[in-house]
């Protein structure tokens, strides 16, 4: 930084460096990851609002995806580097410029902008808003960034493949350390398959379709969106890379919805149990935004079932209102260990609240805020929940315990402590529901529960278990 520089800046912004002058696309992007550090925002909800306002569209649209997802993502990779170029900890950085310095390292180590660009483009957002000073400081950061690739970065500052592979590979997929030893866990301690789960993890997925069943099948919705049709869901059609949902009339009309395929599959399982004479008297214990419930009062419509659905969150309860709109649903606020709802249904869902740690692919920031320490209590209400289920079926009824996790805390371990507490219950092979007669059981692993996961699959990571009351 030249003395002049130093001399004319810290004052006010430049009129050269005003806000409106900038790249819109590497605005929203700092907008966003703002707003992520500051009131703990969801990057996938607040991007597409702000896209919309500031009308950011095509090719400036997909920039602004791609940085604020990708560094959203790997936060955790690119603070460790940040603070090494910086010599200091990242809590010691104002975090306005933390934010420009987490988007400038993200397109060094992470794309292919070139680092001129990069670098410039940082230091100007920096300029504009704190001035000469701090924008020098970003400058010298990123000069030092970029006089390494993404790999030389990681060689120095993970953990070593030899004493700690999972750190090794956690640090290198940008996900926290415990979050890599749950997987591995969860995947019966094979490394090869954590770096396979890791790195599936660490992509930009495909948006999932669902064409709403009575309303539109997956052929024609897979025909007017120029997509797939899912390999796995009779429902799912995957939309074309940059496609949006918002687009289609399908969408807006609700005759088909955004939902990953996993999700999906869970609802259709429950459909799919034999619980002999179905009365037609569905329930979903936990239900809202209403994902599952739009797809399960789809399905009880065609077979003239009515699908109740609890929610204890009133918020969440109109969520679900508006996906079920004109289907046999009925929505309940209330606690579904409590609900008061007259036991006796056919089939019940319970698709727990949990740690999540099965869709980060799909909430950018999600790995970085997580915490091992929230795990009890998830685990104590999914343990209450399930039981109540168990409570509410009616005798040769079925229960299918869902978690978008493959956390073993809240997957196998919460089904075979409920069984040990309730007695009567059997365990279903869940395989053949999930497969139904569209795919090979067996590529679903030794069962009886299912476990999903987006690099075996390319679906969220979920787990059910499917229970009959004897
Ligand atoms: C994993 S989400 C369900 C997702 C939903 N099935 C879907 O597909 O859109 C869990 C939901 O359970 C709700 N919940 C949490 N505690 C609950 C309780 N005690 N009773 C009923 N719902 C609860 C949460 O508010 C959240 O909306």
């Amino acid at each position: 930084m030249s003395p002049a520089e130093h001399r004319s800046g810290d004052r006010r912004p430049e009129r050269k460096y005003r806000e409106k002058d900038l790249d819109p696309a590497r605005i929203v992007a700092r907008d966003v990851l703002r707003a992520v550090r500051e009131r703990d925002a969801y990057a996938n909800l607040l991007l597409p609002r702000l896209l919309r306002e500031r009308r950011i569209t095509g090719r400036d649209a997909a920039l602004a995806t791609e940085l604020t997802y990708g560094s959203a993502r790997s936060l955790g990779l690119l603070d460790a580097v940040i603070a090494a170029a910086a010599g200091r900890p990242v809590d010691e950085i104002d975090g306005s410029l933390l934010d420009v310095l987490r988007l400038g390292t993200y397109q060094l180590l992470r794309t292919r902008i070139g680092s001129h660009a990069a670098v410039s483009t940082s230091v100007d957002i920096a300029r504009s808003e704190n001035g000469m000073g701090p924008s020098g400081f970003v400058n010298a950061v990123l000069r030092k960034v970029s006089q390494r690739d993404e790999q030389l970065w990681i060689d120095e500052l993970a953990p070593s493949m030899m004493d700690d592979r999972i750190g090794n590979l956690s640090f290198t997929y940008a996900h926290p350390r415990w979050i890599g030893e749950v997987f591995h866990r969860a995947l019966g301690g094979s490394t090869g398959e954590l770096q396979a789960a890791l790195a599936a993890d660490d992509e930009r997925p495909i948006v999932h379709l669902v064409a709403r069943p009575g309303q539109i099948t997956a052929e024609e919705l897979a025909l007017i969106s120029g997509g797939d049709e899912g390999r796995y869901s009779p429902y799912c059609v995957y939309l074309p890379e940059g496609g949006d949902p918002g687009e289609l009339d399908a969408v807006r009309e609700g005759f088909a919805g955004v939902q990953d395929e996993g999700s999906q599959l869970v609802a259709v399982a429950l459909a799919r149990a034999d619980v002999g004479d179905d009365g037609g008297r569905w329930l979903d214990l936990c239900a809202g935004p209403g994902g599952k419930a739009a797809l399960l009062g789809s399905l009880a419509e065609v077979s003239g079932a009515h699908l109740d659905a609890v929610e204890i969150s009133a918020h969440r309860a109109e969520l679900i209102e508006k996906v079920v709109d004109s289907l046999p649903v009925t929505v309940h606020v209330a606690d579904g260990r409590s609900s008061g709802l007259e036991p006796g249904f056919d089939r019940i869902l319970v698709d727990a609240p949990c740690s999540g740690l099965g869709s980060l692919r799909r909430r950018p920031e999600a790995r970085w805020r997580r915490r091992p320490e929230d795990l009890p209590e998830l685990v104590t209400l999914q343990r209450e929940l399930l039981a109540e289920a168990l409570h509410l079926v009616k005798p040769g009824g079925v229960v299918v315990y869902s978690t978008c996790s493959p956390h073993p805390a809240e997957t196998v371990e919460v089904v075979d402590t409920v069984l040990t507490e309730v007695a009567g219950v059997s365990r279903l092979d869940a395989r053949p529901l999930v497969a139904g007669d569209v795919f090979d059981p067996e590529s679903l692993g030794d069962g009886p529960y299912v476990q999903l996961w987006p690099h075996r699959h390319d679906t969220d990571a979920m787990f059910l278990a499917a229970l009959r009351k004897d």
